[in-house]
């Protein structure tokens, strides 16, 4: 019996095109400005030492660093630093209405309508839990965040790394078995079923597949009491 889904965002609860052509330029558009009029705050110091980190290079100059982030974003690397600052760049775009975090119908009409059945609602994204919640917070039909329980980050592991999905399942409090995961790449889902989960692949936007994962093009082909 499924009593949590874990879901991931960027071609499943949203579309693709929200998160590559209007979140990603506008991080992009920004992310000098932020980094040079932000580098002082501890939180910000602590992300661009993350990035020279992950980038291998500990002697980069924030001029260094902002090439480094913005060649990450045109290469879409999910490299957590770089995550958590696109959140904060974000932050801004909510907050001033420049756009809203798009979540398709069907995953809304649906998603409230496990809550109400009492199924736990989990989010596992490469975007931040600030930029999840950020998301989820600002949307055309409303404040999402209180059908959520949880929010994971690539912090807890690599989505397509069967041990971030154990580890999920232990913060959860649930065995794998009666979670059901939720994603457009079928490798997060093969990393999730070795750790025990169920699984769908979403295939938006007229996709086809041959994938052996149960299937459909929207949330409204998912019934978790089949699994
Ligand atoms: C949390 S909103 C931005 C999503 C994002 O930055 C991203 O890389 C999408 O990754 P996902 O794991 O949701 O496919
Ligand atoms: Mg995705």
């Amino acid at each position: 019996m499924i009593r949590a889904i874990l879901t991931d965002i960027e071609g499943t609860t949203s579309s693709l095109s929200f998160v590559k052509e209007t979140l990603f330029p506008y991080a992009r558009a920004r992310m000098a400005d932020f980094v040079r009029s932000r580098a002082g705050d501890d939180t910000v110091r602590g992300l661009l030492a993350d990035a020279r980190a992950a980038a291998g290079d500990a002697s980069l100059d924030d001029e260094g660093v902002i090439a480094q982030l913005v060649r990450w974003i045109d290469e879409d690397r999910k490299v957590t630093p770089l995550k958590a600052i696109q959140g904060l760049i974000w932050e801004e775009g909510y907050r001033n209405g420049d756009f809203f975090g798009h979540v398709y119908e069907d995953a809304v009409r649906r998603l409230k309508a496990w809550h109400e059945q009492g199924i736990g609602l989990y989010v596992f994204s490469s975007g931040s839990v600030h930029a999840q919640q950020l998301l989820f917070g600002h949307t055309r039909f409303g404040d999402l965040k209180p059908l959520f329980s949880g929010y994971f980050d690539t912090r807890i592991g690599a989505k397509q790394a069967p041990d971030a999905y154990r580890d999920i399942a232990r913060q959860m409090g649930l065995p794998p078995e009666e979670i059901l995961f939720l994603s457009d790449v079928e490798g997060e889902l093969n990393a999730a079923r070795e750790a025990g989960f169920k699984t769908f692949l979403l295939v938006r936007e007229g996709g086809a597949t041959t994938s052996d994962h149960p299937n459909g093009p929207d949330f409204d082909a998912i019934q978790p009491e089949l699994f």
